[in-house]
């Protein structure tokens, strides 16, 4: 076993092993098409937005057991604050979230089945927690997933990153990233699924020194899409152009040819892949200027092969849902911040051949998102 493979789940997936990404050392960092052509990215593409899903008529799936089941947390976002609010005014309940991540793993811990794995889609610590208290947050944060009996998997949200160093970061939240610190990997919980887990802050102006070439593909994005003096704001900007903010990111031409061979793989393994990526990737599933920067690009992959069938997200803080002309699920998972004293955001997903079922807790809503069990030819690379 290879450094970068960790077994997983022993009886049930005796395959399951976390592959981390190998890029290179960031020098000649590339992320085509992002700096001076801002009017290609002005044409939103149509997708189907249907909150209903997909599965309407009864279910091959229905009444047997999941193939497994994992546990879903976003932005947890903790620190040992008060309550406070957003930019924009809405409350945030720092201590709180805690609780509610407390009550998320109490359920999974009765669950039955229990879950293989739990995920937390980035945010543990709040930029407000002040910096020499950040370790004690995500200690506090990590000692509940610790009660758990299985893995957590973490991936790096733009909160993460006003805190703690990148490297400690991937540490910490035991992240395979690569030597130059990226922290994307993917892992097989099951023979006939892979979990993709990218970072969205690939490329970004968080968490890289600022000599690094990342800093400065960053700074050059935000200097040609975002007038703004304030970088955070996206004021003026109109539709999917809002992205183009400071607690967004992108990711790099090294990570999209990582992510292309990692669905090649699966496509010749007969295996089902959902993405998980801190930020959104489909428009019609999340406010503007939550999504990837370079969105547009990754969906062109991900719609170019058909064993994608879901993408999985968190940042935005409110849920949302939409099911795009390729097929494939986006779901944007409500946070635990914003849940309201004594109120939960979480949920446990249950994967089965034909579908994907997640019983939300709280704030997070179920969801019903069914696929096709043939492998065929992707609709469109294109859309
Ligand atoms: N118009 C804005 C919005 C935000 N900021 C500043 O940007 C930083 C990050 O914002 P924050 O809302 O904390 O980011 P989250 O990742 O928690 O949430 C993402 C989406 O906004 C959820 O809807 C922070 O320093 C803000 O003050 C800004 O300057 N101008």
């Amino acid at each position: 076993m290879s450094q970068n493979e960790v077994p997983l789940l022993e009886e049930a997936s005796p395959s399951c092993t976390v592959l981390a990404a190998s890029s290179g050392n960031g020098a000649g960092v590339a992320m085509q098409g992002l700096v001076g052509r801002a009017s290609e990215f002005e044409g939103e593409e149509a997708v189907e937005a249907d909150r209903s899903t997909s599965g309407q008529s009864p279910q091959p799936g229905q009444g047997q057991a999941p193939l497994f089941r994992f546990g879903v947390i976003t932005d947890v976002q903790h620190a040992d604050i008060p309550d406070g609010a957003s930019y924009g005014g809405t409350p945030r309940y720092y201590r709180h979230s805690l609780q509610v991540l407390r009550r998320a793993v109490d359920s999974w811990l009765q669950s039955e089945p229990p879950p293989a794995f739990a995920v937390h889609f980035g945010d543990i610590v709040d930029g407000y927690c002040p910096r020499e208290q950040s370790e004690v947050a995500v200690q506090a944060v990590l000692a509940q997933f610790e009660r758990l009996p299985c893995r957590t998997f973490h991936m790096l949200g733009n909160h993460c990153l006003y805190n703690l160093p990148r490297a400690r970061l991937n540490q910490l939240l035991d992240i395979p990233g690569d030597a130059d610190g990226c922290s994307y990997y993917s892992f097989q919980p099951h023979p006939r699924f892979r979990f993709i887990v990218l970072d969205g802050y690939d490329v970004s102006m968080l968490g890289w020194p600022p000599e690094h070439p990342k800093t400065a593909l960053a700074t050059a994005i935000l200097a040609t899409h975002n007038p703004n003096e304030n970088k955070n704001s996206p004021e003026t900007l109109e539709g999917p152009s809002r992205r183009f903010v400071m607690f967004g990111g992108g990711i790099s031409d090294a990570q999209l040819a990582w992510l292309e061979a990692e669905l090649d793989g699966a496509q010749a393994a007969g295996q089902r892949c959902i993405v998980c990526c801190h930020l959104p990737l489909e428009p019609a599933s999340t406010a503007p200027a939550c999504l990837l920067w370079n969105y547009d690009r990754v969906l062109a992959v991900l719609r170019a092969h058909s064993c994608v069938v879901a993408t999985l997200a968190g940042h935005a803080h409110r849920g949302g849902y939409a099911r795009d002309g390729a097929g494939i699920h986006h779901r944007v998972l409500e946070a635990a911040l914003e849940c309201p004293h004594g109120s939960d955001a979480y949920g446990c997903v249950d994967v089965y051949a034909d579908r994907l079922v997640l019983h939300g807790t709280g704030l997070m809503a179920d969801a019903e998102m069914a696929f096709s069990t043939a492998l065929s030819q992707p609709l469109s690379s294109s859309l």
